[in-house]
């Protein structure tokens, strides 16, 4: 165990000289860098609102410096770490903590709603355990007057505003920098299971995302796709000397507010949309009417661009989100009246019938 973890007392800036003690490298290919500082930790959780009502998942606990500050809110917290031998340390921290479920695994690869699967077996196994122990205690609890024994740990979070973490679920994450556009695009759309992302991500990533202002330089299909999904906010800037190891470059907190599908500008086809957005950006000195084949023609993009009281040699980084979502009606319009009504349903069906063949964004168009 961390010699100066335990219980709800954070000790930071101990993490050098734990790791050490531990004989253990920070791992670079996991984006380990340990943030050390508790006023900022103490801030990071403020930020995110964390209260003894929510269910909160941290993605990467690492030696737990931010999960102490969140498990000491009363919050029940689930916790996601790849790392097997910081996961092992964290397990003996945490072996009495009630309101913490450890869950050794990728994030990438198990998703949020795996997350919340895997929380709802162990809910379910640890409710058929305490019917068992009921049962065998019972002859012994009538003669002694004693109750049934108290709720399993994970019967806690169950019990939570939300039930199963179901829309109401907080995301508050120190995350590794290499993990973050692909957890973004994975995350940002589940608005109606979780509802904010308070997340640390590289200063400069941070203020590219949270400006929606079409043709700044570094304006691209990420942009419109983060606020297509939510509200983000820049909330807190940390310096690169807060965290050990230092890293190359400064962090910062943002908050994501996610749109439940209800709440998100209504489109055909969501995939079709993103895949509209990817094409335009993928050549983003073009001219969106010479860049959108094989998806769009020439014709079908310069006549769109004309309904929309748009220019007809128009650029996407020129485009907000509004605009991009009254082009892709006109083209869905437009392609619509040329293949007669029976193909426009098809085409605005949504789920998986309803895409566009071939419309798939590429993975790093975003
Ligand atoms: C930047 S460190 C943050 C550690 C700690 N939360 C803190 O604030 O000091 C990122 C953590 O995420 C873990 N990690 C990296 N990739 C991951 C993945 N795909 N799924 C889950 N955890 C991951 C790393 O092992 C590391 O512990």
């Amino acid at each position: 165990m961390w010699q100066a973890g335990g219980g709800t007392a954070n000790k930071a800036s101990a993490t050098r000289a734990n790791l050490k003690q531990a004989n253990i490298k920070a791992k670079k290919s996991l984006g380990q860098n340990f943030l050390t500082d508790e006023a900022i930790l103490k801030s990071i959780v403020a930020a995110a609102g964390v209260t003894a009502a929510d269910v909160v998942l941290e993605v990467g606990p690492g030696t737990g410096n931010l999960t102490r500050c969140l498990v000491a809110t009363g919050a029940q917290v689930i916790a996601v770490e790849k790392d097997d031998t910081l996961v092992e340390r964290l397990r003996e921290e945490f072996a009495r903590t009630p309101n913490i479920e450890l869950v050794h695994g990728d994030i990438l690869r198990v998703g949020i709603p795996g997350i919340l699967q895997q929380m709802q077996q162990r809910y379910e196994q640890k409710q058929q355990q305490q019917q068992q122990q009921e049962q065998q205690q019972q002859p012994e609890a009538s003669t002694s007057g004693r109750g049934a024994p108290g709720p399993a740990p994970a019967q806690a979070w169950r019990q939570r505003p939300g039930g199963a973490g179901l829309g109401s679920l907080k995301v508050v994450a120190n995350l590794p920098y290499n993990i973050t556009k692909d957890f973004l695009k994975a995350t940002l759309p589940l608005g109606g299971v979780v509802s904010e992302l308070s997340i640390m991500i590289q200063h400069e990533v941070a203020e590219r995302l949270v400006d929606p202002t079409p043709s700044r330089p570094d304006y691209r299909a990420m942009s419109i796709y983060t606020h297509y999904y939510s509200s983000p906010k820049y909330r807190l800037r940390i310096p690169r000397q807060k965290y050990f190891p230092v890293p190359g470059v400064d962090g910062a907190l943002v908050t994501f507010r996610l749109a439940p599908p209800s709440k998100r500008p209504q489109v055909p086809s969501e995939r079709a949309f993103h895949a509209l957005v990817a094409k335009a950006f993928s050549e983003r000195r073009k001219m969106m009417r010479n860049s959108m084949q094989p998806l769009y023609s020439s014709l079908q993009v310069e006549a769109a661009l004309e309904a929309c009281k748009l220019r007809r040699d128009a650029r996407a980084q020129e485009l907000s989100v509004e605009r991009f979502v009254a082009l892709h009606w006109a083209l869905h319009r437009l392609k619509a009246a040329a293949a007669g009504d029976g193909a426009a349903t098809q085409l605005a069906g949504g789920g998986e019938s309803g895409q566009l063949a071939g419309t798939e964004p590429p993975a790093d168009a975003l």
